[in-house]
C-alpha cells in the first residue's frame, strides 16, 4: 500500500471529524445498548463506568450484505470508496498474515482462516481524541486488548497516544508514519491455546493536540464458535481456553466494566 493511500485514509477520516456536530449526527449510533455501529462515543451499560475521551466511527465493512451504510458519513464524499478499498487491501494482507502465523506454529496454513468461517468480518473504527484539558484525569481508550484475530492500526502521524503493558510497565508505542501497526487479538490468543498472547494496550491524551487513528478490526464470522486448534493440544499443553462464539457481543459488556473478556474463555484449573 502507498504511503499517499494511507494519508487519504487519514484525510477522508479527519474531514469527518470536522464536520459541525449536526452533519456528524446524521451517522449517530442508534441508542439501544447493543448496536454499536455509527457515530458516537462510549455505550453506557451501567452509572459507575468511566468514558473514554474519544469520539468514533464505528463500521462493519464485511460481508459485503452487512453493510449499514446508513451509517456511513457521506461527506467527505470520497470517504465511503477509500475506506471500501482499504479494506479490500487489508483484506488481502490478513490472509497473508494468518497463514504465516499458521505456519509458524507447524500448522497448516489455512488453519486460523478456516477457523474464522467462510463469512469473516471486517470492521473499521476510526479513533478522534479531541484535545483534553486535563489529560491526566482521562484516558483516550481504557486498558484493553482487542477481541480481534489481529487488527490493523494505521496511527496519528505526528501525535503519539498508544501503550502496551509489559511488566506491569506501560511502554509508548512510537509512531512510524507509513508503517501499520499489527496487533494480536483475543481470538488468535484462544486458537492458538494461549501461544499467541493478546497484548493489553490503552491510548493517553494530549491538552493541546487532536490525534487520529483508524483501527481495522479482523473478526471470524459470528455464527462460527472458535476454539483452540486440536494439534496445539496436548499432554504438556492442555486446552486453556473453552469454545466462544460471537465473541464481540461479549466484549463491550466486559470492556465497559473493566474486565477482560478473554476471562469468559479462559479455563481455570
Ligand atoms: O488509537 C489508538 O492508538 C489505539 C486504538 C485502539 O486500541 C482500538 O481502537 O482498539
Ligand atoms: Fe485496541
Amino acid at each position: 500500500m502507498k504511503s499517499s493511500f494511507l494519508d487519504k485514509v487519514r484525510e477522508v477520516s479527519k474531514q469527518f471529524f470536522q464536520l459541525p456536530k449536526e452533519e456528524k449526527q446524521k451517522c449517530a449510533r442508534e441508542r439501544e445498548p447493543n448496536n454499536i455501529e455509527g457515530y458516537g462515543n462510549d455505550v453506557i451499560y451501567s452509572k459507575n463506568q468511566r468514558l473514554d475521551w474519544t469520539d468514533r466511527v464505528y463500521l462493519k465493512v464485511l460481508p459485503e450484505d452487512e453493510r449499514k451504510f446508513n451509517f456511513w458519513p457521506q461527506t467527505p464524499n470520497d470517504f465511503r470508496s477509500t475506506v471500501l478499498q482499504y479494506t479490500e487491501s487489508l483484506r488481502l494482507l490478513s490472509e497473508v498474515i494468518l497463514k504465516a502465523m499458521a505456519k509458524s506454529l507447524n500448522l497448516e496454513e489455512d488453519c486460523f482462516l478456516n477457523e474464522c468461517g467462510e463469512r469473516s468480518n471486517m470492521i473499521v473504527r476510526v479513533n478522534y481524541y479531541p484535545p483534553c484539558p486535563m489529560p491526566d484525569h482521562v484516558l483516550g481508550v481504557k486498558p484493553h486488548a482487542d477481541g480481534s484475530t489481529i487488527t490493523f492500526l494505521l496511527q496519528d502521524k505526528e501525535v503519539e497516544g498508544l501503550q502496551v503493558l509489559k511488566d506491569d510497565q506501560w511502554f509508548k508505542v512510537p509512531i512510524i508514519p507509513d508503517a501499520l501497526l499489527i496487533n494480536v487479538g483475543d481470538q488468535i490468543e484462544i486458537m492458538s491455546n494461549g501461544i499467541f498472547r493478546s497484548p493489553v494496550h490503552r491510548v493517553v491524551i494530549n491538552k493541546a493536540k487532536e490525534r487520529l487513528t483508524v483501527a481495522m478490526f479482523c473478526v471470524p464470522d459470528s455464527e462460527k464458535e472458535i476454539k483452540p486448534v486440536d494439534k496445539l493440544v496436548n499432554e504438556s499443553r492442555p486446552v486453556l481456553y473453552r469454545p466462544v462464539k460471537n465473541y464481540v457481543e461479549i466484549y463491550f459488556q466486559y470492556y465497559q466494566q473493566g474486565k477482560r473478556p478473554i476471562e469468559a474463555s479462559k479455563i481455570t484449573f
